[in-house]
């Protein structure tokens, strides 16, 4: 069984309008929509969870009547943090199987991405997407900075994807701010994660920048 678990728990505090960004448009469709479509166009068999406040669910099922959305999807509460969120939405994965948790505003990833990601964690287990760092990096310590290896880092993207049994197993862990991500909670159980190439245009939309980013994506290419 595969599932996706699409959080969208969060609050946009950095995005700062008065509609949750994962419902703003882009290229005329909310970007959750455009989440959404991009794992079910992967595997329409697949069992889609959607993290969102419940605040915010009703709402959510309004702009799925008004867009004539389609895509079978379950919802989940989200949570006081991504961490919570994650652990809401896992409550409704079925083990075994592999799942893959995925940012709701991240709408560009590829269907190469998904794919090569599920793909690997067949053996795996735990697998992540990731890009390299394209600007010189600096170390903060103190009143002084210094370069360091850019090669040393990677930038992480969505869906990480991993064996639904030990992601949940993971998640029964008490939570630390540590836990940015999927792959710190499996990391945290001794387990090592497996890192592949991710897509460029798979940017998190958290600032207005980001948005302005989005709409020239969907403007200049077929995403
Ligand atoms: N309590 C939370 C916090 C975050 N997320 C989700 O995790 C993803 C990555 O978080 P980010 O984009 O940084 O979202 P926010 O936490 O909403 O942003 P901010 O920190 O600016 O408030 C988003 O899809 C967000 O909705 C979530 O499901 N539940
Ligand atoms: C999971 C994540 O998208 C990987 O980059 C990220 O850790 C979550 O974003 P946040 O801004 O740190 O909440």
């Amino acid at each position: 069984m595969k599932s996706a678990l699409i959080v969208a728990g969060g609050k946009g505090l950095r995005m700062g309008t008065e509609l949750p960004k994962q419902f703003l448009p882009v290229g005329g469709k909310p970007v959750l929509m455009r989440t959404l479509e991009a794992f079910y166009t992967y595997d329409p068999e697949m069992r889609i969870i959607l993290v969102l406040p419940r605040s915010q669910q009703e709402y959510w099922k309004r702009l799925c009547r008004e867009y004539r959305f389609s895509v079978c999807h379950t919802i989940a509460d989200g949570g006081d943090t991504r961490f919570h969120s994650v652990k809401n939405g896992l409550a409704l994965v079925e083990a075994p199987g592999l799942v893959g948790v995925h940012d709701g505003v991240r709408p560009f990833v590829s269907q190469e991405v998904i794919s090569r990601c599920y793909a690997l964690a067949v053996e795996k287990r735990a697998v992540i997407p990731v890009v390299d760092v394209v600007e010189t990096v600096r170390h903060l310590e103190g009143e002084r900075s210094t370069t360091v290896n850019r090669d040393n880092y990677k930038l992480v993207q969505t869906p990480q994807v991993f064996d639904a049994a030990l992601l949940k197993e993971a998640y029964e862990q008490p939570y630390t701010s540590h836990f940015t991500d999927d792959a710190s909670v499996v990391e945290a159980l001794g387990i090592p994660v497996f890192l592949t190439a991710g897509n460029r245009e798979n940017i998190k939309i958290t600032t207005p920048f980001d948005l302005r980013i989005a709409t020239a994506l969907i403007d200049s290419c077929s995403i």
